[in-house]
């Protein structure tokens, strides 16, 4: 059991301004893996204004678990905005950050990803997790100037939540499945129960990017997961391939389908595996997981359509539990809930 100084040091970030090496505890002997560089081999790219997207996404989900998302219709001066706003935040001196870091055991504020309690190594990387208004946060970064980052966010947050809701359509249709069967989904009364969270990352320069991780592998814990980065560093792992480098395309969105996608659609969509690898510059990525309600029971949703043989390979499990089984195991959460 870990002291309380402890676990606080374990939430606190490298200050990486002042690194001219990766100390041994950042050094990850994976970092230098192979990876799959043929220009065959591609994630799926998908424009969301295309008459065929819901086929498309639908067999990007089976095959990948992941896609670009071009037609999106997030306006691009907003996404450049939110990078602006992440160059603010991560530039601010590190003394400043750590007035809006995370306490121990909490779900918000500033410093190291939640897995990394998992790992003895550390990440190259920091991170500000928001739920909601940005504002508590706001008030100890910028005290004289926070609503213009408050004002960005809410705005962010509104237009993700509307993009991921349509997206939800397209996976539910594709399950064949109602979306009246999860009963938050419309319900204007539960948009408060839905527990959505926005994730800003930043990777700090690396003096030496192939001895150290900016992510360790994981899955999200999401339905879908939507990802802007304007520079590589995100690979993901495909069966029988290894890892494989996304490209971000101008403009475009990256959609991870996340954990609990793969449960309500009874492992026909993947969740899939990714981590990120850091460079000599800087680089940022904003994800957005759009999850259900921490009372909600996931479970696979069989579809009448698909006939009576069908078993379901999960176990009925809610998004709260879920989520306590995966910050204490991770990837071996899956196997925790399989019949
Ligand atoms: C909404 C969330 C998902 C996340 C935990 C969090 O509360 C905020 C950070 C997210 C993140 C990003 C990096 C990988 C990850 C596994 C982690 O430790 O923090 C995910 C979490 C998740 O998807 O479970
Ligand atoms: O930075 C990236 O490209 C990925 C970030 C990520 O995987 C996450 O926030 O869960
Ligand atoms: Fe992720």
């Amino acid at each position: 059991m870990a002291t309380p100084e402890e676990a606080y040091m374990r939430i606190i970030p490298l200050d990486f301004g002042s690194a001219k090496s990766v100390p041994d505890s950042f050094v990850w002997p994976q970092a230098s893996d192979e990876v799959h560089s043929s220009d065959g081999l591609t994630i799926p790219v998908i424009d969301l204004t295309d008459p065929n997207a819901p086929q498309l996404i639908t067999e990007a989900c089976q095959t990948w678990g992941i896609l670009q998302l071009k037609g999106h219709g997030i306006p691009t001066k907003l996404m450049e905005d939110m990078e602006s706003e992440c160059e603010r935040l991560f530039s601010l001196p590190t003394d400043q950050k750590m007035k809006a870091l995370r306490s121990p055991g909490g779900s918000t504020g500033y410093g190291i990803v939640p897995m990394q309690s998992l790992f003895s190594t550390t990440m190259w990387h920091e991170g500000l997790t928001i739920m909601g208004s940005a504002i508590d946060h706001a008030r100890l970064l910028w005290p004289n100037d926070y609503q213009r980052f408050c004002d960005k966010i809410d705005d962010y947050q509104k237009q993700m939540k509307a993009l991921a809701e349509q997206l939800m359509r397209i996976l539910f249709k594709a399950m064949s499945i109602p979306v009246k069967e999860v009963n938050w989904f419309d319900d204007p009364t539960n948009s408060s129960g839905c527990n959505l969270a926005l994730q800003l990352n930043s990777y700090p320069p690396c003096p030496d990017p192939t001895r150290t991780l900016g992510l360790a592998p994981h899955t999200d814990t999401s339905i879908v997961t939507l990802l802007q980065a304007k520079t590589s560093g995100l690979q993901v792992f495909k069966d029988g391939v290894g890892w494989v480098a996304v490209k971000p395309l101008p403009n475009a969105l990256i959609v991870h389908l996340g954990d609990f996608t793969r449960i309500l659609s009874n492992g026909q969509f993947i969740s899939v595996l990714h981590r990120v690898v850091v460079k000599p510059i800087q680089r940022y990525s904003v994800g957005y997981f759009f999850r259900p309600p921490m009372d909600f029971a996931v479970s696979p949703l069989l579809s009448k359509d698909l006939g009576p043989e069908q078993v379901p390979r999960y176990r009925s499990v809610t998004a709260k539990e879920y989520l306590d089984l995966k910050a204490r195991h991770l990837e071996k959460a899956f196997s925790l809930i399989e019949n």
